[in-house]
């Protein structure tokens, strides 16, 4: 479990995180949403102990990582967004240099590593050298080497990015996997689709704050839904009753209403036939994770 409590940190006079808390349970997905330079790595940094926060704490399983910083390091695996192996060894002989630093023998290091390269997929490309793989391979490297002491916590940061839709997809399986086991997993991203999927709870985070946690559960009910109508005829009147259904904004014959909770759009469909207004469509916009974080990010701009 990762409990980030309180973390603020500036670089010189720029504050990149505010007062950053929430927590990674046991079995549990978290996506960690914001937009470029929201503070998303800063916080991961933070997390898995390269960089210090300048007040607040993050706990792994119970230990600090200011306090006891070689246990929690243990306890994360970590990907970051751009695995960098620049290195003329070959996969499995790097992957055996670096398990030599988590105490295994060699004939150990060497089942290990043919097992959990496999296991991301890389069973024909063991042989190869590190700086021939290509961006998505070294981010299937990078997990393989995160798993060597077989971390509760992984953290992956914008993993996602620049995969190919079959790289997703393993993501997405050894995401699952990892919850099947039990293992709290937190990644970022920008992919709200993904994130949509993929994760359980999003923790949004917008200029360095947190402007919002939810389930995706709560995310589907609290979104708004929207519908598109088009009118034929009598555009000011249509405005004039869909705004007692939620918030309108009307364009040329074409209408879009926000509308609020409770309201069935069976209900104000009704009412337009019922006030003689011609309706040449009428359909639902899909909630999506998007139009929900933007609309938390108008909101926190106001305050
Ligand atoms: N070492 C550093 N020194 C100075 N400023 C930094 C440093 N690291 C990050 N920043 C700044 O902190 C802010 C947050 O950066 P961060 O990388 O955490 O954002 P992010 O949400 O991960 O963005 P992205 O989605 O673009 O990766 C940015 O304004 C960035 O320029």
């Amino acid at each position: 479990m990762i409990e980030v409590k309180n973390v603020s940190k500036s670089f010189g006079k720029a504050r990149v995180l505010s007062d950053v808390s929430f927590n990674v349970g046991n079995g549990e997905v978290v996506g960690y949403v914001g937009l470029n330079g929201a503070g998303k790595t800063t916080t991961i940094r933070i997390i898995v102990g390269v960089l210090n926060p300048d007040s607040g704490d993050v706990i792994v399983d119970g230990y600090s990582v200011l306090r006891d910083k070689r246990r929690t390091s243990e306890r994360v695996g970590w990907v970051p967004e751009l695995p960098i192996f620049e290195t003329e060894f070959k996969a499995l002989d790097y992957f055996v240099y670096l398990a030599g630093y988590h105490g295994l023998s060699r004939s150990e290091a060497i089942k290990l590593g043919k097992e959990l390269l496999s296991r991301m997929g890389l069973e024909d490309a063991m042989d190869k050298r590190l700086s021939e793989y290509s961006q998505g391979t070294k981010k299937r490297f990078a997990l393989a080497v995160s798993l060597i002491s077989n971390p509760p916590n992984i953290v992956f940061d914008e993993v996602l990015n620049g995969l190919d839709p079959q790289g997703i997809a393993f993501f997405r399986e050894l995401t699952h996997e990892f919850k099947r086991e039990n293992k709290a997993v937190l990644f970022s991203s920008h992919i709200l689709k993904e994130v949509e999927q993929l994760a359980d709870k999003v923790v949004f985070i917008h200029k360095g704050r947190i402007i919002g946690i939810y389930t995706v559960e709560e995310i589907t009910r609290l979104a708004k839904p929207s519908l598109k109508i088009r009118v034929s005829s009598n555009l000011e009147e249509a405005v004039k009753i869909l705004s007692n259904y939620g918030e309108v904004v009307a364009g040329d014959m074409e209408i879009t209403i926000k509308i609020n909770h409770g309201v069935n759009p069976e209900e104000i469909m009704g009412e337009l036939v019922k006030r003689n207004i011609g309706v040449k469509e009428f359909r639902s916009e899909e909630r999506d994770l998007e139009t929900f974080f933007f609309e938390l990010i108008k909101e926190a701009e106001k305050r």
